[in-house]
């Protein structure tokens, strides 16, 4: 006998519980916790996960708050406008998002797709909460002829150095009519300039295929095997203006031997890179990361 009554078929399912990601950054000093938690349960709503993180180096406070509401009448526009009063108290840096509000993604690609593949693919079984609003490349869709886009809007966006700053206000222009709010450079070859790279900031992923800070710039398996390496990896960073300096985000690496050849760490690579940039659009999209200087702070589960 199951212990679960069958469900009533005649009842209308509820809704889904809207849960709200909030993360917050100021300085440290006593009783923040107690004072975010007390508002969000006067207000209504229940936290249901919390994580936190004191920064010595810089005395700042780092939190991330899951929160639900469980009173009838709980208003999350409510709760921000009173929330923004405490956030002004503590000198606070916030947002709030919620679960329902996916991100909108842009995705770049240039020759080689298989970061684009994969994202695609975990995008597709429901493991990154986003909405793909379209994929650009400056390599034509041809390129891609075993990639299935689904209805994802492709844009072929040829660059030269001549033409390289009227290919770019493409790209921001792709950005404001698709409300994109991130970028992922699933292996884009084009250095952005400093003015895209600019109106980016926080809100574009690059998937570098080297374990930074070691082998910036291009080609990095090829710098790696000569340099007689013993691991090679990638690394998912924002993207600024300085070429792979970016805050990291994610990392990964997998040993290799003398044996390989530079194909040999390009094909063992791939692997890195594909799961190393996924967990860091993951942790992008559901509010886990705070970018801390040149460095970022990750609410990992
Ligand atoms: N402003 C930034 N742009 C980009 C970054 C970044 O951190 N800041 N990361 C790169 C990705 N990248 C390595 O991961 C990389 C891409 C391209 C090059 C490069 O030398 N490109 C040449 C052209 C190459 C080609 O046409 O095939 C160039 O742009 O002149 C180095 C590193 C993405 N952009």
């Amino acid at each position: 006998m199951s212990k679960h009554k069958p469900a009533n078929k005649s009842a209308p399912a509820a809704p889904p519980v809207e849960i709200y990601y909030l993360l917050l950054t100021c300085p440290n000093r006593p009783g923040i916790i107690a004072r975010v938690a007390s508002h969000i349960f006067e207000c209504g709503f229940n936290i249901a996960d919390t994580r936190q993180f004191d920064e010595e180096d810089t005395d700042r406070f780092f939190m991330r708050v899951e929160f639900n509401p469980v009173r009838e009448g709980a208003d999350i526009e409510a709760w921000k406008a009173s929330f923004s009063v405490l956030a002004d108290e503590y000198d606070m840096t916030w947002r709030v998002r919620a679960q329902s509000q996916l991100s909108k993604v842009l995705i770049l690609v240039s020759k080689f797709d298989h970061c684009l593949a994969d994202l695609l693919y975990r995008w597709r079984i429901g493991e990154l909460p986003m909405e793909i609003v379209g994929v650009a490349s400056n390599y034509p869709r041809e390129t891609f002829p075993h990639l299935d886009f689904d209805g994802i809007p492709f844009h072929y966006l040829p660059v030269t150095r001549e033409t390289k700053m009227e290919q770019e206000a493409q790209i921001w222009a792709l950005v404001q009519q698709s409300h994109a709010d991130l970028l992922v450079l699933a292996r884009y070859m084009q250095i952005l300039s400093d003015g895209l790279a600019a109106k980016l900031v926080g809100r574009c992923i690059n998937i570098h295929h080297s374990f930074l800070p070691g082998f910036k710039g291009a080609r990095p398996y090829h710098q790696a095997h000569a340099r007689g390496v013993k691991v090679i990896g990638a690394s998912a960073h924002y993207v600024t203006a300085e070429l792979d300096e970016g805050p990291i985000i994610e990392q990964d690496v997998e040993r290799i031997s003398h044996h390989h050849r530079p194909d040999d760490l390009v094909s063992k690579g791939r692997d890195i890179e594909r799961r190393v940039l996924a967990r860091a659009v993951r942790y992008h999209v559901e509010n886990r990361v705070v970018i801390n200087g040149r460095k970022t702070i990750v609410f990992t589960e």
